[in-house]
């Protein structure tokens, strides 16, 4: 007769704590599954190929995760220096950057011809996945002149462009189709036949709010909106609109038209706008799937304080 059999212990899996690290995850999955989130990427941001490569990688992670992202990528350093190159003067009023005609075709050429071509390629490289358009196909995002107010005078910015309709058919049918959309904030001329330069948050913020989006998410060179910039990098994590409508008068440079930007879309149906520190790698994974939100969160009024995020 041979010994009765002793059941071994279940062996010591080394890869245990990855199957907690997923588990972790299974809230904020269940919670963004079928959602749409527009994710702005800025030109600043954009400077280092690894943190490109890392930016890819989480946004396919989010659509194979069962979540509908949308890209809308900046570029305002690679076309100044385009500009800078081709001896274009490039200057910036209120923010934005006047537009001549012959500047509108190297803005065009630089966001559309390059880099978006190089987002889509970089996103192309995990699966089919990435189409690139910018605001002109399918009417996606119509624009009218737009004037600049510094201190009260009234700025002409050349084609510079305010987005007045927006057409997000093309975007669905993209996503139902299982893709990714990458859009370049160029806009149609909603009564001429211009081509007009959009500031990339407020593109971004027109389409997170075209969209009924579940979050707007910019990505940039610093932590988020800092309480009293420059003489202090305290963090602003959490404010409501209200909050934030006090303090906007108060912003510089950059920061307005991302934080205008989270304003409008949280007035408009998005449940939360965020700036996050894309200088950090993986950051929109943090961002969206753990509990250590980075950066400063934007949400209506009335939202309560321990909801989910
Ligand atoms: N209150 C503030 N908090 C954080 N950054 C600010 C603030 N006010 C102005 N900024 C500036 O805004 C910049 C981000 O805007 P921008 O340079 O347009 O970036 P991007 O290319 O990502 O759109 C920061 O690098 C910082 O210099
Ligand atoms: C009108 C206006 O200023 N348009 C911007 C468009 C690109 C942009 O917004 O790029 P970032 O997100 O990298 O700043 C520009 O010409 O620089």
């Amino acid at each position: 007769m041979s010994a009765p059999h002793t059941p071994r212990p279940p062996r010591k899996h080394t890869a245990l704590p990855k199957a907690r690290i997923l588990i972790e995850a299974l809230p904020w999955l269940t919670r963004h599954h079928g959602r749409t989130v527009v994710i702005k990427f800025g030109g600043n941001a954009m400077v280092d190929d690894a943190l490109k490569a890392a930016f890819a990688q989480d946004v396919v992670f989010l659509r194979h995760a069962g979540l509908h992202p949308v890209v809308v990528h900046g570029g305002g350093p690679q076309i100044s220096a385009q500009l800078d190159r081709l001896g274009l003067d490039s200057e910036f009023r209120a923010g934005l950057r006047v537009t001549t005609p012959e500047a509108m075709d190297v803005v065009r050429m630089v966001l559309a011809g390059q880099v978006q071509r190089e987002l889509v390629g970089l996103l192309n490289r995990h699966g089919p996945l990435a189409v690139g358009m910018t605001g002109e196909d399918a009417h996606l995002m119509s624009a009218v002149k737009r004037y600049a107010d510094v201190d009260g005078e009234r700025v002409d910015l050349g084609r510079v462009g305010e987005v007045t309709a927006t057409d997000t058919g093309a975007i669905e049918a993209l996503l139902r189709d299982g893709r990714i959309p990458v859009v370049s904030s160029v806009a149609r001329g909603a009564d001429d036949d211009h081509v007009y330069n959009v500031n990339a948050d407020t593109a971004a913020a027109a389409l997170a709010a075209a969209l009924r989006a579940e979050t707007l998410m910019v990505l940039t060179d610093v932590e988020g909106l800092y309480a009293d910039w420059p003489a202090s990098d305290e963090v602003i994590s959490r404010l409501t609109e209200s909050e934030l409508e006090k303090l906007l008068p108060d912003l510089a440079s950059g920061m307005v038209p991302k934080m205008e930007g989270c304003l409008h879309a949280v007035r408009n149906g998005v449940r939360t706008a965020r700036v996050i520190d894309g200088r950090v790698p993986h950051a929109i994974l943090l961002e969206i799937f753990t509990d250590e939100g980075i950066g400063t969160m934007v949400v209506p009024d009335g939202a309560g304080e321990g909801e989910p995020t």
